[in-house]
């Protein structure tokens, strides 16, 4: 009896994680940076990661040593390029966190942003591939229609390809859909559930306010829909040049992995966490990856919804959404196969 239950205990322990029981390893690539340090301050406290693997090019010990000053029980470690570091932040990785590259300065679109983060994305993809193929990976690092497939490519090479690991994070738009149609209709913004669609930049962010419950004027539509499609914008004017949403998108970051390792280390079902991931949405219009709802699960990507019924404004911004989409995927593959 008391053997059996024993037995019972380590086989359910083993079957999730590589480094822990029912905890997860999860690192952060770019942790040193303006989303870096909050993300990784907001991820000391979930208590389904065990060791919080913090890594950057410069200042990650100063980071980790700071954080793992904080008494929550996950383990936290810091590593630089030098002495294999980013093999050590990544071995035994469950959840690779992305936020590694440059941010925009007033004026730059996500896409001029390419040049750099590009490669960046590329060179990280390529150490996941190697020393933790079998992790899920969230991209953060902009521009997202166009990494993520960056990411895809490199994980192709490798053999290691599996389209539900791989996520595009696109929830600060839900997070900005629901306080700004919260503050129009005097709501609480916890209590909206706004379905942002499409990609992560300007007329591919596309809201579907005809879902969200409430009406609206045909001003007001056209108001909230620009704010929600450039709201990246206002944060990088208001910062003047030192950057781009770092606070809010680090809350949107833990978000997005508190709901994931719902999924994949507690089992739980029914955890629907927007996203850009590979989809069949708009595969007849030669789009391969596309953000809606998604149903996450013990593999990562579950069930991707559909869009549901689009009002004929929602119909022309797809309209407008689906070529610009079109053409970052093919840089973002492009890139990564040449
Ligand atoms: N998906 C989204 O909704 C959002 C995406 N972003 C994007 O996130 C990225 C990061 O933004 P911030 O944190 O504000 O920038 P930041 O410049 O403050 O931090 C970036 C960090 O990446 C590090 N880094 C550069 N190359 C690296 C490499 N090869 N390996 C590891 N770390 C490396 C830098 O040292 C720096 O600490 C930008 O591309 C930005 O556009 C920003 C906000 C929202
Ligand atoms: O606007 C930017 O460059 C950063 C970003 O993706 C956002 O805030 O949505």
């Amino acid at each position: 009896m008391f053997t059996s239950k024993l037995v019972n205990v380590v086989v359910s322990k083993r079957a999730f994680s590589s480094s822990a029981a029912n905890a997860a390893k999860v690192a952060v690539l770019g942790a040193a940076g303006g989303i870096g340090q909050p993300l990784s301050l907001l991820l000391k406290h979930n208590e389904l990661i065990s060791h919080l693997s913090l890594f950057d090019i410069v200042n990650t010990p100063g980071v980790a040593a700071d954080i793992s000053h904080i008494n929550t029980a996950s383990k936290v470690t810091g590593y630089v390029p030098e002495n294999d570091g980013l093999k050590l932040a990544l071995t035994d990785a469950d959840v690779i966190v992305i936020p590694a590259g440059v941010p925009r300065k007033p004026g730059m679109s996500r896409d001029d942003l390419f040049n750099t983060n590009a490669g960046i994305v590329r060179d990280l993809a390529t150490a996941a591939a190697q020393y933790a193929p079998n992790a899920f990976l969230a991209v953060i690092s902009n521009p997202v229609n166009s990494t993520v497939a960056i990411v895809s490519e490199v994980f192709k090479k490798f053999g290691i390809y599996d389209p539900r690991r791989i996520f595009g994070v696109t929830t600060l738009d839900i997070v900005r859909a629901s306080r700004f149609v919260s503050e129009l209709k005097g709501t609480n913004p916890k209590d909206e559930k706004i379905t942002v669609v499409g990609g992560h930049s300007g007329v591919t962010i596309i809201p579907l306010l005809s879902q969200s419950g409430h009406t609206f004027t045909d001003e007001e539509l056209k108001a909230l829909t620009h704010r929600i499609q450039f709201g990246g914008d206002e944060v990088v004017k208001a910062k003047a040049g030192t950057g781009s949403a770092t606070l809010s998108m680090a809350y949107a970051a833990n978000r997005f992995t508190g709901s994931l390792l719902r999924a994949i280390v507690k089992g739980e079902k029914g955890v629907i966490e927007p996203s850009y991931v590979k989809s069949d949405l708009f595969k007849s219009d030669g789009i391969e990856y596309f953000a809606s709802n998604v149903e996450l699960s013990s593999e990562g990507v579950g069930k991707v919804h559909s869009l549901g019924k689009l009002s004929a404004y929602e119909k022309e911004l797809l309209s407008a959404a689906l070529p610009e989409l079109k053409k970052n995927i093919t840089k973002g593959a492009d890139f990564a196969n040449n």
